[in-house]
């Protein structure tokens, strides 16, 4: 035996006497390799080539764990945005003709070129990031390759299962650092599977794995514009955003960049998704497997160093196990390795870059200074780089910074509770809405947590599960969408009845000629059966009638001109005192799907018994002749029927993802809405928004046709004997344009549809960036009411829900 094999014997001896820690390394050498064959810097890949900057403006990536340089990056300006957007935009109709088996296997050898590739990505990840790569490999990579996978399938499914559906042309897409080459996953496989060509902008700190993947992907046989990466800070962000070629945009980072990209999108008739921040629950009652549950909270907060926007941040204890609790987590949390990310060995790499390594670092000083008492993983960090232990305040306040900012970092903060109800008040208590961990043996327990929580997805006895089938996404000021699973295709799609409609005024101007045409020949209703002229139609609020704040009203005009009447002018206070109604409706939101339907099919019995005094008024105010009024409160009756059929109907799925467990697609209702109704088909479109939203449980605050808003106030005695609780229904009348902002800026409102004029759907965007109310809008394109295929079912039960994925897994 040589000396230095005696040596190394010995050092290994040395380990199994004193179980001490021996590093791993993973190799660098090929990534290495393909660095220096890209020594002179990348450019953008556009049109499935390296292109140069058009400015040559470059700024370096650095390995996060050492400070060093890694390579030199493209700064993208307009100019590349734009030659990236040409470039998608000449790709797309070939990319759809290929139809769905052609995509799907180019999806698949996208699944199989990353798994060819998998060590050689693993490794760039986890230098330009920082993090571990046991991570890398054994969680994002094979993620990735799944997401390729199951996503090649929906390309094959697609003409059946969504044959009603076009993508929706050229989607731009930003996503952050801290899983970079799993966010792009998630946002290209769906878009490409579905027909849509693509322009992805990594984060400036994680560029080289994106750079990396389209590299590979055109040598796998992409073709060329199919997918496009711009490289870039956030001004090549804003400026994918605000790109006119652009036709969704599809957004993963910070809540603050979120409005910002609302607010820039507003009006623009881009679809928008936001998967945003996060300070998610963790939540363990007495009963729960304690040493599981520890181990539990190391994978949710300590994953990725804590920068994971799903990260359990919060851990909530019933109070009687506390004190134990947290001294075998601190036992746990000495054991924990900080190292380089590509030691096997380690459990936390480095944080992203020093800036965010200050920010982590000043908000658990702002704890300290709070209240909070510290304690971290003793183990030594390693030198240079953006290192930072695993920490633990405890003591700390619901209502303290530490508690309520996401740190984004591997930071936990704990509170305690007494009783169930108090876990699910503490545990909502938060603007965000991303994800919970709920940790109970008590099933009924756990399963009755589960749905009180406002999240997007809920694992019981777990966390952290993901699959490309299960979808994931949040409530609140987590953002809207969600990527995987049926859901997530559908943010690449729009109804292909939808996306022939024409802009309004056409629409009104031929429907006008038509509608002359007809009156002429029929006699409409006669005016007896209109109330007086003198009435005053009020606002209806809390389930009564009511006066205007304003004690004001305005008159309102048949189509010859004639007075027909008075309704109430509503102003903010009615719309706050409407709101105040329908949130403490919220029993509606728990009522059985059954309960919902009778409800729909009452209010549909009791409009047909007044289906010619509706015909009269419609044709008197909208000047429509009496067959096609009489025809509008026919279909009214027809879709209250339809959503009767459906709140009973459209409901949850079950998931079987790739582990022992099932996943739970639940769908909620969104909560508060607001609706804003068109003055096209008065009763029919009043009708078709209030319903689909009443049919899921949510409780609606609607400004009626602004022009005919007569036929809303005749429906308040529809309601009032139909039996529906109070606040689940509350109309006031008035100038949509105030009412609209009144609505978008109110944060008891939880989602806003609005359909009219094109600026209301402008501000109705604009304005609710407060607490990122997620909206349908119609940008002032005319929707045929009478055509099922634009005005009824899926597309609207979608948006009056949101969906809740429930993660259980079971056996030993
Ligand atoms: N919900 C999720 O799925 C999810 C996942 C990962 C991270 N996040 C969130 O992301 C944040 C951390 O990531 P980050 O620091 O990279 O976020 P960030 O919002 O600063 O940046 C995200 C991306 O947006 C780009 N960007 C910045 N300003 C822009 C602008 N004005 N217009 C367009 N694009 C712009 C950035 O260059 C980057 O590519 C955390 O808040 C975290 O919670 C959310
Ligand atoms: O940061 S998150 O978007 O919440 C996220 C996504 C995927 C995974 C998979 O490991 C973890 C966290």
């Amino acid at each position: 035996m040589s000396s230095s094999q005696n040596n190394s014997h010995s050092s290994v001896a040395r380990y199994f006497d004193t179980m001490d820690y021996g590093p791993a390394p993973e190799s660098d050498t090929d990534a290495r390799q393909w660095l220096a064959r890209h020594a002179e810097g990348f450019g953008h890949f556009i049109d499935g080539r390296f292109t140069d900057a058009s400015a040559g403006a470059r700024f370096d990536t650095a390995e996060p764990a050492t400070g060093q340089r890694l390579a030199g990056i493209a700064q993208g300006s307009a100019q590349d945005v734009d030659a990236a957007v040409a470039a998608a935009r000449a790709a797309q109709p070939g990319w759809l003709a290929l139809g769905g088996h052609g995509r799907a296997r180019h999806l698949y050898a996208l699944a199989r070129m990353v798994q060819r590739h998998a060590r050689l990505l693993a490794v760039v990840e986890a230098l330009d990031n920082g993090k571990p790569i046991r991570e890398t490999r054994d969680l994002d990579v094979p993620l990735v390759a799944r997401h390729f996978y199951h996503h090649a399938g929906w390309a094959q499914l697609q003409e059946r299962e969504f044959a009603d559906q076009v993508p929706l042309g050229v989607v731009g897409q930003i996503i952050p650092w801290n899983f970079p080459l799993l966010m792009l996953a998630w946002k290209i496989a769906p878009a490409l599977a579905l027909g849509n060509t693509v322009v992805l902008k990594p984060a400036e700190l994680t560029p080289l794995s994106a750079l990396l993947f389209a590299e590979l992907a055109a040598e796998a046989g992409l073709p060329p514009g199919v997918l496009n990466v711009v490289t870039g800070d956030g001004a090549t962000g804003a400026a994918l955003v605000a790109h006119e070629g652009v036709d969704k945009i599809a957004f993963t980072g910070s809540t603050d960049v979120g409005r910002l990209i609302r607010e820039a999108t507003a009006g623009s008739g881009k679809s928008l998704t936001l998967e945003l921040g996060g300070k998610s629950p963790f939540i363990v009652f007495d009963d729960a497997d304690i040493d599981a549950a520890v181990e539990g909270v190391v994978d949710a907060i300590w994953f990725n160093q804590g920068q994971v926007c799903c990260a359990g941040s919060r851990l909530l204890l019933q109070e009687g196990i506390a004190a134990d609790f947290i001294e075998r987590l601190k036992r746990r949390m000495q054991s924990l390795r900080v190292g380089s990310p590509l030691d096997k060995a380690i459990d936390m790499g480095s944080l992203i870059d020093p800036t965010q390594l200050e920010r982590v670092r000043t908000l658990v000083a702002t704890g300290v200074r709070e209240g909070a008492s510290c304690y971290q993983s003793p183990g030594a960090l390693p030198p240079g780089g953006s290192f930072f232990p695993p920490t633990l305040l405890t003591n700390v306040h619901p209502a303290s910074t530490v508690a309520t900012e996401e740190i984004f970092g591997p930071v936990l903060v704990t509170m305690t509770f007494r009783t169930p109800d108090e876990a699910v008040a503490l545990a909502n208590n938060t603007r965000y809405g991303l994800a919970a961990s709920v940790w109970s043996e008590t099933i009924g327990l756990a399963l009755g947590v589960a749905p009180q929580l406002q999240a997007g997805v809920v694992w019981v006895n777990a966390t952290n599960l993901f699959d490309a089938g299960v979808g994931f996404g949040g409530y609140r000021e987590s953002g809207y969408g969600r990527e995987g699973g049926r859901e997530g295709c559908y943010e690449y799609l729009k109804p292909r009845a939808w996306a022939e409609r024409k802009p309004r005024a056409a629409a009104i101007a031929a429907n006008a000629a038509n509608a002359a045409n007809e009156a002429s020949k029929t006699q409409a209703k006669p005016s007896s059966v209109l109330p007086p002229i003198d009435r005053t139609a009020k606002l209806f609020v809390g389930g009564k009638q009511v006066r205007p704040d304003g004690e004001l009203s305005h008159p309102v005009f048949a189509a010859n001109g004639q007075r027909v009447g008075e309704v109430g002018t509503g102003n903010r206070k009615d719309i706050r005192n409407a709101v105040a109604a329908a949130r403490s409706a919220a029993g509606w939101s728990s009522a059985t799907p059954h309960r919902r339907a009778q409800a729909l099919y009452y209010l549909a019995e009791n409009l047909a018994a007044r289906a010619d005094e509706f015909a009269g008024r419609i044709a008197s105010l909208t000047g429509v002749g009496a067959p096609a009024a009489e025809a509008e409160v026919d279909a009214s009756v027809s879709r209250l029927f339809a959503y009767g059929a459906w709140a009973d109907k459209y409901e949850g799925t079950v998931h079987v993802p790739p582990l022992r467990g099932v996943a739970l697609a639940t769908v909620e209702a969104m909560g508060v809405v607001g609706v804003v109704c068109p003055d096209e088909a008065p009763l029919l479109s009043f009708v078709s928004l209030f319903a689909p939203l009443m049919a899921m449980g949510n409780r609606t605050v609607i400004v009626p046709s602004e022009k005919h808003p007569l036929v809303a106030t005749d429906f308040y005695q529809v309601l009032e004997t139909s039996d529906l609780p109070a606040g689940v229904i509350n109309l006031v009348t008035g100038p949509a344009a105030g009412l609209v902002q009144t609505l978008a800026e109110h944060d008891d409102v939880d989602a806003l549809w609005v359909f009219g004029a094109k600026a209301l759907s402008r501000n109705a965007e604009r304005l609710s960036v407060g607490n990122l109310k997620r909206t349908l809008v119609d940008h002032g394109l005319a929707t045929d009411w009478h055509d099922a295929a634009s005005a009824e079912g899926a597309l609207f039960l979608r948006h009056a829900t949101q969906v809740k994925n429930i993660w259980i897994p079971y056996g030993e």
